[in-house]
């Protein structure tokens, strides 16, 4: 499988005055192959935002390697430019234009046949609403907006920042069926969320970032499986005693409410068999599998976000960031930032 986005050992800090200097993302490593819809996880301010920047060229990176669709990035993102869409923090559009015209806007800035627009507003299911005006569109319909101006080019890449970010549940389920018809149509997929359940619904890989630093990265279901303790869960009448029993045979076990939880084990059958033996039937052995919250909270020592942003970096201050917008590598929307592929 070929790589379509490689990140070795990035590094970024911010200096200010007031703060100093801030690492924002430390020696980070992400790889991304063909096919794959790849959830960049971790709390706010740990660096997605910093990372999918440095990578498309919008802010200079002090270190490390970066290939987008095997091009050098910054030096010739230029290339493989319009095989990229990219979306950066939430976009801004003209209010007093149709989502037609914007898009057509952005067909003719980019050299895309303007037969496109219908094309991608179909896409993004906005094909009746086309004709109105941005202003009255809801905030999911701006993120489909966005997403189709990303499309116009017709994409190998897509990279979305944080594309649920303050969309309702109708919008984010809406958000995950776009994202799920794209990756179906062959498009490659890098999104970043704080929201584990996203990730979990949508992505097939991930790589999760904690302090500007990857702390896994693979298979959601191989990141899971290496947190697995092969813990079951055991009702019996005299959990007391039932401990008691496990233990002397050798199976770490510990109380949890009226159960027990026992560790170590790949295969069950000792504590049926240990209880069994001795007159106590089990009632309940259900495996413990691990999942993503709880390898998020282990891995990045911070409980994972299910809806609404929560500041964990050690800064008081809120980072000072730039204006919100459409990023489409060689197009802007909404504001008036230099994009320097
Ligand atoms: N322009 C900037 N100037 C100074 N510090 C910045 C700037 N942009 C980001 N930072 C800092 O870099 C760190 C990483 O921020 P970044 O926005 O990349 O995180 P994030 O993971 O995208 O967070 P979120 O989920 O909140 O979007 C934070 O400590 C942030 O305060």
């Amino acid at each position: 499988m070929s790589a379509v986005v490689e990140i070795d050992g990035l590094r970024k800090s911010f200096h200010s005055l007031r703060h100093g200097r801030r690492v924002a993302v430390d020696g980070f490593d992400l790889l991304v192959e063909a096919g794959q819809v790849h959830g960049f996880l971790g709390p706010n301010g740990s660096g997605k935002t910093t990372t999918l920047r440095a990578l498309l060229g919008l802010v200079r990176s002090d270190s490390g390697r970066m290939r987008v669709l095997g091009a050098e990035s910054p030096q010739r993102l230029a290339e493989v430019a319009g095989r990229v869409g990219a979306i950066v923090e939430s976009p801004q559009f003209f209010g007093n234009f149709t989502a037609h015209r914007t898009l057509r806007l952005l067909a003719v800035a980019g050299g895309v046949p303007t037969t496109r627009v219908d094309e991608v507003l179909e896409q993004v299911g906005l094909r009746d609403r086309g004709h109105e005006r941005v202003r009255g569109y809801s905030l999911g319909m701006k993120q489909r907006l966005a997403v189709a101006s990303a499309l116009l080019k017709n994409p190998e890449l897509l990279i979305l920042d944080e594309p649920a970010n303050g969309l309702d549940p109708a919008g984010i389920r809406e958000m995950r069926d776009l994202v799920r018809s794209l990756a179906a149509a062959g498009v490659t997929v890098l999104l970043s969320s704080h929201i584990l359940g996203e990730i979990q619904l949508i992505c097939d890989h991930v790589t999760i970032i904690s302090r500007g630093r990857r702390v896994a990265a693979g298979r959601v279901e191989e990141v899971l499986a290496g947190f697995d303790q092969h813990q079951w869960r055991v009702g019996v009448a005299d959990p007391g005693h039932a401990a008691q029993l496990l233990a002397a045979a050798g199976v770490p076990v510990t109380a949890d409410g009226d159960h027990l939880v026992a560790t170590g084990l790949a295969d069950p059958e000792v504590i049926s068999r240990t209880l069994g033996e001795q007159g106590l039937w089990v009632r309940e052995l259900t495996p413990l599998r691990p999942d993503l919250e709880s390898v998020f909270l282990e891995l990045t020592g911070t409980a994972p976000d299910r809806a609404e942003p929560r500041q964990v970096d050690d800064s008081v201050l809120p980072a000072p960031r730039r204006s919100e917008s459409t990023i489409d590598l060689d197009v802007t929307v909404g504001d008036n930032r230099e994009v320097q592929a």
